[in-house]
C-alpha cells in the first residue's frame, strides 16, 4: 500500500511548521504520518508540532536533500511498515533543502507525489533573493514547487509584497500561489497540490550536487542558568545580526516556571511562554543558521 506524499518546502523561517500543523490539525480525517527535518542540532522543529492522529520521525544534523538523504529513506520505511494506520505522509524538509530532492529521495518508495508546497517569507523574500549567499537557494525553491504559499503577508511592506510576487512569478511561473497570513491554507488546497498542468521540480536543477551542510553552519548556544530577559534581548541582537534563523527554548529568570520559546527569522525574534517544563531540567538551548558562526 502507499501512501500519497506532500514535501513542504521553503527558506528558513517561512512557515513550514506553522503550515505543518495546520496540515494536522485540519478538519479532513487524514491521518498523517510526519518526518520533519532541522538543519541544526536540536530538533526543535518536533517539539512544537500539534498533536496529531498519526507518528512524528525527527531528523536532525544534516539537510535530507543532501547528507541525510539515507534518514528519510529509514524513516519512510519505518511509515511503510506501518501504512495501514495512515492515509498521508508529509515532509518537512529543512529550510536549506531542495524540496523537489527531497521528493525524488522519496520517488525511490513510489510514493504518489501529492505536491510540492513551498511557502515564502513576503517580508523577506526580496531580500534573501537579492543575498549572494542565499539567493540560489530561495529560487531553486520556488522553482520546485507545485504550490507556493507566500505567507506573512502582515509582516510585510507592500513593496516587499509586490517584489515578492514578482519573484514567484519569474521563479515559479505555473505554480498557483496562495497569499496568508500564519499559513492559513485551507485543506482543499493543501491536498492534491500536485497537477500535471503545472510546475515540477526543474530538471536541471535537480541534477546540481548540492552541499547546504558546507554552505550553512549551525551553531547551538546553551546556558543551564536561566537567563534575564535583558540577556535574551542582548543575545537576540547578537543573533540577529549573525543568524538567518534561530529558534528554541529559553529559561527565562523572570518566569522560572515556564518554558520560553525563542523564534528568530532574519533581523525579526519573538520570545513567547511555550509550555512548562515539566520533567525536563530548564536551560536555554537555541539552534542558530547563518553564513558564519555565532557564539554565546
Ligand atoms: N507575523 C507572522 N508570523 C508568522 C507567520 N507565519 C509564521 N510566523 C512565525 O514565524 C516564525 C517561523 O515560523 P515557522 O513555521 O517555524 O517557520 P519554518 O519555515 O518552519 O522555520 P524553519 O523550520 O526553521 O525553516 C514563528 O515564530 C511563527 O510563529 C505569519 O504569517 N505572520
Amino acid at each position: 500500500m502507499s501512501l500519497p506524499l506532500t514535501v513542504l518546502g521553503g527558506y528558513l523561517g517561512a512557515g513550514k511548521t506553522t503550515l505543518l500543523n495546520r496540515m494536522l490539525t485540519g478538519d479532513h480525517g487524514r491521518r498523517i504520518a510526519v518526518i520533519v527535518n532541522d538543519f541544526g542540532a536540536l530538533n526543535v522543529d518536533a517539539s512544537l508540532i500539534a498533536d496529531h492522529a498519526g507518528d512524528t520521525i525527527a531528523l536532525t544534523n544534516g539537510c535530507i536533500c543532501c547528507s541525510a538523504a539515507d534518514g528519510t529513506a529509514t524513516a519512510i520505511a519505518r511509515i511503510l511498515k506501518r501504512a495501514a494506520d495512515f492515509d498521508h505522509i508529509a515532509i518537512e524538509a529543512s529550510g536549506v533543502a531542495e524540496p523537489g530532492k527531497v521528493a525524488r529521495n522519496a520517488a525511490a518508495f513510489r510514493l504518489p507525489l501529492d505536491g510540492v508546497i513551498v511557502l515564502a517569507d513576503a517580508e523577506q523574500l526580496p531580500e534573501q533573493a537579492a543575498n549572494r549567499y542565499t539567493g540560489r537557494a530561495v529560487a531553486a525553491q520556488l522553482r520546485q514547487a507545485d504550490l507556493v504559499v507566500l505567507n506573512k503577508t502582515d509582516l510585510a511592506s507592500s513593496d516587499s509584497l509586490a517584489a515578492s510576487r514578482a519573484l514567484i512569478a519569474r521563479h515559479a511561473p505555473a505554480a498557483p500561489v496562495i497569499e496568508t497570513r500564519h499559513a492559513d491554507v485551507p485543506a482543499s488546497v493543501l491536498f492534491g497540490a500536485h497537477d500535471a498542468d503545472v510546475g515540477r521540480p526543474d530538471a536541471e536543477a535537480l541534477a546540481q550536487p548540492a552541499d547546504h551542510d558546507a554552505a550553512y553552519k549551525s551553531a547551538l548556544f546553551e546556558r543551564a542558568e536561566p537567563m534575564s530577559r535583558a540577556e535574551i534581548e542582548a543575545l537576540a541582537a547578537k543573533l540577529s545580526a549573525q543568524a538567518i534563523r534561530a529558534k528554541g527554548h529559553v529559561s527565562l529568570a523572570e518566569d522560572p516556571s515556564a518554558r520560553h520559546l525563542y523564534q528568530q527569522v532574519g533581523r525579526r525574534w519573538t520570545l513567547t511562554p511555550n509550555g512548562r517544563w515539566g520533567a525536563t531540567t530548564p536551560s536555554t538551548r537555541i539552534v542558530s543558521i547563518g553564513i558564519s558562526q555565532v557564539r554565546g
